[in-house]
Formats: C-alpha cells, structure tokens, sequence
C-alpha cells in the first residue's frame, strides 16, 4: 500500500488529491500493482547502488596512521562539516575528541590529516618539501586562474623543488622568489612600504582634504576595501594605469572573491558561477590591456616588474600574466582587509584604548619635534610612530590572531612518518597524496600555548608591555608557517599599522545609531585567512577633536 499515493501527493505548493473521485479508482490500482512488482528490484537496486558507493567512496585505512574519527553521516559529513564552519569544523571536532595531537578525516575519496600539536606542526614545516603547499598553488592556478595549459605544464615542474627554492629554477619557484626578494625586509620593503604610504595618504586625501567639521556617514568594511584595494593596487601597478582605478574591474575582482569556492568547484562556471565568471573575466580583460599597452610597467613596482620579467622569459603570454595577477591581487587584498576593519572597529570602540594610544602617537610627534614647526602642517614618520608605540603593533598582531582562520593546506608527495616528541613518541605513518592541514583557531585558543586568556581579546599580548611574558612564534600561526609562510607579513604589518595611525591621528570615528559600538558577527570565506564581518558597521566619521587647524598632513615613512 502506498497511502501517500492514493490519498495525496504533495509536489511544491501544488497538492494533487486522488482519494475520493471513482473515474481515478483504475489509476490507482495500476500504479499499486506496478508498485507491488517494482518493489523488490527497487530495493535490490537501492542495496546495490549503497555497497557500490561505500565501496567507491572507502579508501583503505593503515592503522599505522593518524586515528580516524567518523562522522555520523557517512560519506558527507565531514564535507557538510566544512561547508557550515570552515576550519572552525576542525576546532569543533578536535575539541569534542579531546584534542588529538593529529586526527584523520575522510572525505569523499580523499584523506585529510589535521596537526593540532605545535610540536608535530613544527615536523612538517621542517619537511615542507614532503608535505608541499605547491599542489594547492597550482590547483588554485588552474580552477581559479585558469591559466593556459602550456603555463599550467610550466608552473607545474620539480614539484617537489629538489634542489630547494632558492637555487631552483623554473616559472613557479622564479614568481615566487619574486615576491619573496621584493617584500623582504630592507630597502626593498621600506621602499614597497614608503609608495604604499603615499598612496593611502592620497586616497585619504583625496575623501578628507580641506579639514571640514562635518560628519561624513559611510558603512566601515565597504569604506576600507575601497580605500585599501586602490591605495594597494596603485602601490603595486602605479597609479597612471592601475586597472583596479576601473570600477568595472574592481568589481570584477570582488565578484570573483564572492564566487570563490563555486568558481572553484571548475564545473560550468558560466552558469553555477556567473557572477564570479563574468567578474574574471572583466578582470583579466583589464589586466590584459594594461600589459599590451606596456606603459604602466614603467611607474609599478618592482615587485610586479620582476614578476613581468620572469613570465616574459618563459613566454608567458600576457593573458596568463594577468590571469596571474588574479592570484597576486588576492594575496594583497583580501586578508589586509578584514584586519585593518577589525582594528579600527576594536580601538575606535574601546576609549581607553584609543586615549592610550593617542597619547603616545602624540608623544611622538612631541619627541620628534614635528607638528609645530607650522600650525597648519603635521608631518609624522610612520616608521618612527610604529618604533615608539608597542601598544600599536601588539594590537595589530592579536586583531589577527584573534580573527584568524586559516587552515594551512598541504600535499603529502611521499609516504612519511613523524614522531610526536611531546606525545610519548608515538610515530605516525602519513600516506602520499593525502591531505594535510593545521587549523590556525585551534593553536590561537589553545590555553596551554597562549595562558589562560587565550580566548580573549588582549591589545596588549605581544610585545613586552604591561609585563606580559613573549608568546612562542610557532604558536602564532596568522601568516601560515613553513615554506609558504606568507611573503607579504612584514608589508600588511605596515599597511595596517599605517591605517591605524592616519585613522587614530587624523579622525574621531563613532557608530551612527546610538553611539554604541557592538562588534558584527564573522564568518569564515575560504579565501581568507582573516574572518569577515556578517553585517556592515555604519560610522560617522570627522576631523578629530583638537585638531582641525591642521589643513595639511604629511605622512612620511
Ligand atoms: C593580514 C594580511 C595577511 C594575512 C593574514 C596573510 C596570511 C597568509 C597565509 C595564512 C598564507 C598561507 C601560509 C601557509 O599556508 O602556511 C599566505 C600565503 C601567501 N600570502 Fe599572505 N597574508 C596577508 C597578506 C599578504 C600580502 C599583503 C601579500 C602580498 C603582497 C600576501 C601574499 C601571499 C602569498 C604570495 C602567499 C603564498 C605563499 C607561497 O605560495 O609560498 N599576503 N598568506
């Protein structure tokens, strides 16, 4: 009997009732005889299309390996897990099972292992050439990129670097290494950091000039990408011919970050993602042009003039160098972003933080003797403010290690074992081309790596003031760890902390409703590494009280 058929069948909002009518009496019986019959098939059918997916979907497990925890929904739970909480499903999970120093996942068909242990964190970073970041480099080439195949095969060589990344040669190693030696410390930072200034001095400029005491009304995280994507971008492409100047390029770019992980997926991106395809598009049209017209080189960076240089000697064509430039401006933007929101929203809203810090901007300003050379015109050294002010640059550090949810992801190229060194020795068997990861949240909660307030907001954390003890490096995970430690730290450091001090120095900021600041909900994207607010924060911002007068303000690194 299948009463659901003969009484009603409720299809959307359209409900079809056979019940009561006698013309429909033959209709039912004839579909309750061909259900009689079909009935066995269909559950020798269902019996063998389950063993059949169990069977595809179980890959084989070495009890040798890192214990497996199941999920109660086979096959997709952990996946379901992963889309729901992001990284934060690895928190979830470690902290239900007691924390184990590694676990493993299966997902699908592949095997992930997730290092909750500093210590086996630290074995695999000294074995980064094993357990590899390139894989996941060259998966994002190819479904977010979607660089041609001859660039693919290219980027695609010495996998596993064998003679290290700063002899190797190649595309890859040699894009990287560009990067790398233009962001290092040193002259080349200073001078990457000292255009950075300018720029963001510019857009600052260019909103705020000419003082004024008005409120301007404006929603903060939308503010800060704006202001932040141009002021980085020109840094890097020059401000003449910047192609993120064009909206519709620059939106482009943010279609593609909204659209991440369906453009991602690589399956029919045109319809199940086409926002972010079409927004990739209108970005690599715009880099492209940018390019062949060849001008714009001559005020970048050098960073991307290195990078030029290299891809133009493997004849790169200029469609994958700016599909390339994809993948640079993600790097740039979408971490520096959040973190820079997250700051301002946690010194503007908390007074005592924000009088503490002013006062010893201020006092640098007074040490440096600069501000009353002339009523009218403020010049302040950012490099000197970051030096003087602690307070500043500890705040920075835990904003990111507070909003931080990144998930190194690694390869396994080769069989290993390691040892938990703290674990009693246990050995761990890790097999070729499974996954790896360490969940950045995890190890910054951690209390027996970060003291009792690990969960808590501490502006004061890092660095020596208020007697706080040093916090061991590998516990701070916010910039990844190993051979892909990220090359841009020291220049977000710097970014962020010249926002922070133009916005403290140079505005007073509130909320707009009530005055009262609540800290937005954040979510996790799964291309960033630094958590997103859910909703916007409306701010009012002005001159800062007691400092009108001044109708010119020079920032100098
Ligand atoms: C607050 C800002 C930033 C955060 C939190 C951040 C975080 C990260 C993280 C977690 C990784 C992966 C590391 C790993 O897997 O171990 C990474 C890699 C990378 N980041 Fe950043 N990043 C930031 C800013 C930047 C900037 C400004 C640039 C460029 C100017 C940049 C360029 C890169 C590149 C190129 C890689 C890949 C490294 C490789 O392939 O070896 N990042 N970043």
């Amino acid at each position: 009997m299948f009463p659901f058929v003969k009484d009603c069948f409720t299809l959307d909002n359209i409900t079809l009732d056979f019940g009561s009518r006698p013309e429909h009496r033959s209709v039912i019986d004839l579909l309750e005889s061909m259900a009689r019959i079909l009935v066995i098939p269909l559950a020798m059918l269902a019996v063998i299309v389950s063993v059949s997916v169990y069977y595809w979907f179980a890959i084989p497990y070495d009890p040798r390996q890192p214990p497996r925890i199941r999920s109660n929904t086979p096959f997709l739970g952990h996946m379901i897990g992963l889309l729901r909480y992001g990284a934060g499903y690895y928190s979830k999970i470690a902290e239900e099972c007691n924390l184990p120093p590694i676990f493993t996942l299966e997902i699908g068909r592949s095997r992930t292992y997730v290092v909750t242990s500093p210590h086996l964190a630290a074995v695999c970073d000294r074995r980064s050439r094993v357990v590899s970041f390139v894989p996941c480099a060259i998966n994002f080439a190819q479904r977010i990129l979607r660089a041609s195949r001859r660039t693919m095969r290219l980027l695609s060589e010495d996998l596993a670097e064998e003679k290290g990344p700063v002899a190797a040669v190649g595309l890859r190693v040699e894009n990287m290494r560009a990067i790398h030696q233009s962001l290092v410390p040193g002259e080349h930072l200073d001078e990457i950091s000292r255009t950075m200034l300018t720029h963001l001095a510019n857009v600052f400029e260019a909103e705020f000039g000419g003082g004024g005491e008005e409120d301007k009304r404006i929603p903060l995280f939308r503010w800060i990408r704006n202001f932040v994507t141009i002021a980085s971008t020109d840094t890097l492409y020059g401000p003449e011919k910047n192609p993120m100047r064009d909206a519709e390029v620059m939106n482009g770019f943010w279609e593609v970050d909204r659209g991440f992980a369906m453009l991602g997926l690589a399956v029919f991106p045109d319809i199940l993602a086409r926002k972010a395809s079409r927004g990739r598009k209108r970005f690599v049209q715009g880099f492209l042009e940018y390019y062949a017209a060849g001008d714009g080189l001559a005020t970048a960076s050098r960073l991307i003039q290195a990078r030029y240089e290299v891809n133009r000697r493997y004849r790169v064509p200029h469609e994958d160098i700016a599909r390339f430039d994809l993948g640079v401006c993600t790097g740039l933007l979408v971490n520096t972003i959040p973190a820079i929101f997250w700051a301002v929203l946690r010194v503007f809203s908390d007074p005592d933080l924000l009088r503490e810090l002013r006062q010893s901007l201020d006092d640098e300003m007074i040490a440096a003797d600069l501000p009353k050379s002339s009523p009218t015109t403020t010049t302040i050294s950012i490099s000197g403010a970051i030096k003087r002010c602690p307070l500043a640059e500890s705040l920075v550090s835990e904003v990111l290690r507070i909003h931080s949810t990144n998930a190194s992801a690694r390869v396994l190229l080769e069989d290993m074992a390691i040892t938990d060194p703290s674990g009693g020795g246990t050995t761990y068997l890790l097999k070729k081309d499974s996954f790896l990861t360490v969940p950045s949240a995890l190890f910054h909660k951690n209390q027996a790596l970060w003291g009792p307030s690990a969960g808590e907001f501490d502006p004061a954390r890092f660095g020596n003031v208020n007697n706080h003890q040093k916090v061991r490096p590998s516990a701070n995970r916010t910039f990844g760890s190993g051979g892909a430690l990220c090359p841009g730290r020291h220049f977000a450091m710097n970014e962020i902390m010249s926002f922070l001090v133009i916005a403290l120095l140079r505005f007073d900021i509130e909320p707009v409703d009530d005055g009262v600041w609540t800290l937005p909900a954040s979510t996790h994207h799964i291309s960033t590494s630094i958590l997103t607010p859910v909703e916007e924060v409306w701010v009012k911002v002005r001159p800062r009280e007691g400092w009108q007068d001044v109708k010119k303000w020079d920032f100098v690194w």
